[in-house]
């Protein structure tokens, strides 16, 4: 007699296949169905409209050389002939984020509109060059994120905020930075409390810690990671923790009640001082993020400055926290799985660290950090598929010819050129001091930094819009990053190695559930 066992697994798999022939596939064929009539893929090249129901400045013929069809079979090899608008959306969604020709425009669907996306030196030079009255990146962040919405329209209506950042802010790191520092070690011996890791008198002038190691203990590391950051970045920008992520318009409405709880007291506080010294400069005044935005509210920008400082206190959260933390996640996974890597860093850092202590200074020594961080970035791409997302205000005709019609989202393929062999020399392998070899190259000592302007390397954006964190950002992922070194040992557990990235359509994360281990470091 056969006995047929029926194991969890085949009956999962039975399961699957029923949901799969009786909802799913249905539901595909006829989605592909209505795209393929809705879609016309060849439309960049041709003199048909694009997508009748995207953007209202769609409904009008357009000049792009090349044909977006070709282009994607051309380069990915994989795309069947014939109608591919179907096959395009799911590609897009799993493999798009490689699909690139250097120097040309294609344009992928959305479920909602369509994107342009250029590469290649000309076409971003181009972009880069543009007026905010041609390309604009606060109607892209407001058409893309439903910032309004989801961030308040005060800081995309008058973004001075960004200013704010580009100069007070990012001139204040250095006199800022013992704060930053003593938030770090404060935030990590309570996140990652590995034995031993707890007995600093001072913080900032801690020595290398030595001694016996202690036993491993097991981090989520995402999780783990946007607290540390949270703490750190806060510490500097308003002097205490906040810890806030607005994700979604009830979060954002949460992160609004619990900010303004909070900061209103310290607000209201620096009006009176105002009103008290008759001027905007008095004794003790803090150097930090409340007092550099009221200095550059003044006029009608000082009409509802409560909400409006809020806001803008939450939007610089949203553009730090998430970018930071998984810039400094992936950094981690990286030296979780490579204990050569680490000790090479450690040889970098230690000496500094030793004769000069914490500092901006200090930092800017770093370069082989710096090099792994950016290397790091080049290959998880963590800003996504796509950078320097902007919106055409009007037509806008690339120097090669191509014109996209106002109303368009125009963005760079900037994973696809990060992993692109005529651009880095292997591109798809982890070089960690890729750019610090550059740097040794005669002449070249001050460019390839990850902070840096490189016409190839988008992580930051690029143009009048890139990224005014990114001296802050770099330098306190340095500070973090070296605290780990010297302080921690950190594998995965059973030797694991560097967990998948996870991708939802442009998007990227580090692994979200992955785990490392940290000890107190052995030697
Ligand atoms: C590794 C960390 C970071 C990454 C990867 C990153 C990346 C970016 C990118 C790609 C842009 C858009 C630039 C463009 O389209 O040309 C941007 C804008 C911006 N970033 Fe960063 N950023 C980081 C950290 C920070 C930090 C720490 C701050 C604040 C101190 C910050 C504040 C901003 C602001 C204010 C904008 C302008 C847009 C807005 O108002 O939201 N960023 N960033």
């Amino acid at each position: 007699m056969s006995i047929i066992s029926v194991t969890p697994l085949s009956q999962a798999l039975s399961l699957g296949a029923i949901f799969l022939l009786t909802l799913v596939i249905p539901k595909v064929l006829r989605w592909r169905a209505r795209m393929n009539k809705t879609l016309n893929m060849n439309c960049l090249h041709s003199s048909t409209p694009y997508l009748p129901w995207a953007h209202p400045d769609f409904s009008h013929p357009t000049e792009v050389p090349g044909d977006s069809r070709n282009m994607l079979e051309k380069s990915s090899g994989r795309l069947p002939k014939g109608d591919t608008s179907f096959f395009l959306a799911v590609h897009f969604y799993a493999q798009a984020r490689t699909i690139y020709v250097n120097g040309q425009a294609f344009k992928i669907p959305h479920i909602d509109r369509w994107e342009v996306v250029v590469s290649g030196k000309e076409m971003i030079e181009d972009m880069k060059k543009a007026s905010d009255m041609d390309l604009s990146f606060v109607e892209a962040l407001r058409e893309s994120m439903q910032s309004d919405y989801t961030l308040g329209a005060a800081p995309a209506q008058d973004p001075y905020h960004i200013a704010v950042v580009r100069t007070p802010l990012t001139r204040n790191l250095g006199a800022r930075f013992d704060d930053i520092r003593e938030e770090i070690v404060l935030a990590m011996q309570d996140q990652i409390p590995a034995k031993g890791v707890d007995h600093y008198d001072s913080p900032i002038l801690c020595p290398i810690i030595f001694g016996e190691a202690s036993e491993w203990i097991k981090v989520p590391m995402l999780y783990t990671v946007m607290k540390i950051v949270s703490r750190t970045s806060n510490r500097f920008f308003v002097g205490a923790p906040l810890s806030l992520y607005a994700s979604s318009r009830q979060m954002f409405l949460l992160a609004v009640k619990r900010a303004t709880k909070h900061l209103e007291p310290l607000i209201l506080e620096r009006l009176r001082k105002e009103e008290e010294y008759g001027s905007s400069e008095w004794p003790d005044k803090p150097n930090d993020l409340i007092s550099w935005l009221l200095d550059e509210a003044q006029g009608e920008r000082r009409n509802n400055i409560i909400s409006n400082i809020v806001l803008r206190v939450l939007h610089i959260n949203f553009g730090a926290i998430h970018t930071t933390s998984i810039t400094f996640t992936s950094c981690l996974f990286r030296l979780a799985g490579n204990p050569e890597l680490v000790q090479i860093l450690r040889e970098e850092v230690e000496p500094i660290i030793k004769e000069l202590g914490w500092s901006k200074a200090t930092m800017g020594q770093m370069k082989k950090l710096d090099s792994f961080m950016k290397e790091t970035q080049r290959l998880s791409g963590n800003v996504g598929a796509t950078s320097m997302n902007r919106m055409a205000l009007r037509d806008f005709t690339f120097s090669n010819g191509t014109v996209i019609p106002a109303g368009t989202i125009v963005s760079v393929a900037s994973y696809a050129m990060n992993r692109d062999d005529e651009i880095y020399e292997e591109a798809d392998t982890l070089n960690p001091f890729r750019f610090s070899n550059m740097r040794a190259q005669e002449g070249e000592s001050t460019k390839h930094q990850m902070a840096g302007l490189d016409p190839s390397y988008m992580l930051f954006g690029g143009g009048r819009q890139m990224c005014p964190g990114r001296f802050f950002a770099v330098n306190e992922l340095k500070a973090l990053l070296a605290h780990v070194l010297v302080t921690y040992d950190l594998k995965f557990e059973n030797g694991g190695e560097y967990p998948p990235d996870e991708w939802q359509g442009a998007s990227v994360n580090p692994n979200r559930s992955a785990m490392v281990m940290f000890r107190k470091r052995a030697a």
